[in-house]
């Protein structure tokens, strides 16, 4: 079954058409990586597949759920994580284990809490607030978070913008250690071209909400004469567009 499938997808703005007619599919196990400039849609994409964003038109099917009429089983076996959703900030990084913990039902919480504190490196860090962490201890807590219920489906929104290259990396490890683990689905969306080329087996290429390239890193690479990604992302953001 597909993870995420994406059909003739719009989101129109008073001002803007932030998202303009987009169809994908994300098998299960697979990793899709969502590119493209400062205002190409892909936050607002990612906010329709959570359900947080109403669609102006289109159907999206996550896990089998559609999610304008079912969304609540689709999101018991997903989990996201984005910079521009804050954790509660008075709260402690434990309690705010806890708390999504049992917002998903989460067996063994305090066990999976232990777990994830060790992948996370979360141990000094467990008894302070969320709100005075710094920017990259706040994207580990907001990635533990996002792995707490095990999903089947993870939507990453710039996963290690904030971390620094030795933590950026050992996260990147570990989410192709979860990957392999547990056959996850992954969606992200990065600016990072090498993290992309790692991660992802499918790339799609969005400019002002349109679907304008896709395929796998080597394809794309090899398709526009290149050595890697980051320079198919610059000739693609630079041409004009018909
Ligand atoms: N709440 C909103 N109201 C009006 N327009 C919006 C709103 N949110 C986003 N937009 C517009 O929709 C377009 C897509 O924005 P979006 O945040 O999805 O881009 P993005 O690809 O995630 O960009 P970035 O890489 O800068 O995070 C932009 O032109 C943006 O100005």
């Amino acid at each position: 079954m597909d993870a995420i499938t994406v059909t003739n997808l719009v989101k129109r703005y008073p001002h803007t058409l932030a998202v303009d007619d987009i169809s994908f599919t994300l098998p299960q196990g697979g990793v899709l990586g969502l590119l493209g400039g400062n205002g190409a849609g892909k936050t607002t994409t990612i906010s329709m597949l959570l359900g947080l964003l109403v669609p102006t038109s289109g159907q999206i099917t996550v896990l089998g759920h559609d999610i304008a009429r079912d969304r609540f089983k689709a999101l018991e076996r997903m989990n996201f994580s984005s910079p521009y959703i804050a954790l509660p900030a008075r709260l402690s990084v434990e309690e705010n284990l806890r708390v999504y913990g049992h917002l998903y039902n989460v067996p063994n919480l305090r066990r999976r809490i232990a777990e994830l504190t060790g992948q996370f490196h979360l141990g000094a860090l467990l008894a302070r607030p969320a709100g005075e962490l710094s920017a990259g201890q706040k994207t580990r807590v907001a990635l533990a978070k996002s792995l707490i219920n095990k999903p089947d489906l993870l939507l990453l929104d710039e996963p290690t913008a904030s971390l620094d290259p030795d933590t950026g990396d050992y996260v990147r490890t570990m989410l192709e250690a979860y990957r392999a683990e547990t056959n996850a689905a992954i969606l992200l969306a990065s600016h990072n071209m090498a993290e992309v080329e790692r991660l992802c087996d499918t790339v799609l290429m969005l400019k002002a909400g349109k679907i304008v390239d896709q395929g796998t890193p080597d394809a794309l690479i090899a398709r526009y004469g290149r050595e890697d990604l980051e320079q198919v992302f610059l000739d693609i953001a630079r041409r004009e567009e018909p």
